[in-house]
């Protein structure tokens, strides 16, 4: 899953995404393809953290697919997300595949995010700081430095990485 899912690929992958999400979402489903995608259904675990389910429906890949996720904020020695993706062909209803969801969600979510801030950002960015650095804010890092070139760059908490340069 590492060398599959670079950077560069899903810039572009999620932009066509979020694209067809937000045409399927006017109503624009003749060109776009449908997509259903609720929002995410989650169970608790009190005190502990949370359980969420992910479900979508893509007509223009024949697809349903969906994330189960795990978020423990307390984990110590191992992670706190914990996630799989499961595909099924939504011609017939059979599953097609079970993947590892930790790295996609690792990688997805920063990608999200970068792809965000070349939308919305007014300019060219140069600074980016991060607030906490664990897997996401490590992630958010390689993503936002793939997609801008930076001056400066740092995350503030003790067990960081900071890159100045
Ligand atoms: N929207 C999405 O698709 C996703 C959202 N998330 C969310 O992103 C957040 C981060 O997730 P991960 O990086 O996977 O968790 P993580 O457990 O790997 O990292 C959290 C980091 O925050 C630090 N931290 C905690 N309190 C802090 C504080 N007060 N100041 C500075 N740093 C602090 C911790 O030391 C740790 O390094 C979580 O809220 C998570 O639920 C995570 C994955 C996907
Ligand atoms: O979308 C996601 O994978 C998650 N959101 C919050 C925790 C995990």
């Amino acid at each position: 899953m590492q060398d599959i899912l670079k950077y560069n690929l899903l810039f572009d992958a999620l932009e066509r995404g979020f694209a067809l999400f937000s045409q399927s979402s006017c109503g624009q489903e003749a060109s776009a393809g449908f997509i259903d995608q609720p929002v995410r259904t989650c169970v608790t675990i009190p005190s502990k953290g949370f359980f969420g389910c992910m479900p979508v429906y893509i007509e223009a890949e024949d697809l349903l697919v969906s994330k189960l996720v795990t978020a423990f904020p307390k984990n110590k020695d191992i992670p706190s997300h914990n996630a799989i993706v499961a595909v099924f062909d939504a011609s017939c209803g059979v599953p097609r595949a079970l993947l590892d969801g930790d790295i996609i969600t690792t990688r997805r979510t920063a990608a999200a995010s970068a792809v965000a801030t070349k939308h919305l950002v007014n300019g060219e960015p140069k600074v980016l700081a991060i607030l906490g650095c664990g897997v996401q804010g490590t992630s958010h890092y390689d993503a936002l430095t793939a997609m801008f070139q930076l001056e400066k760059s740092g995350s503030a908490r003790s067990n960081v990485r900071v890159d100045d340069g």
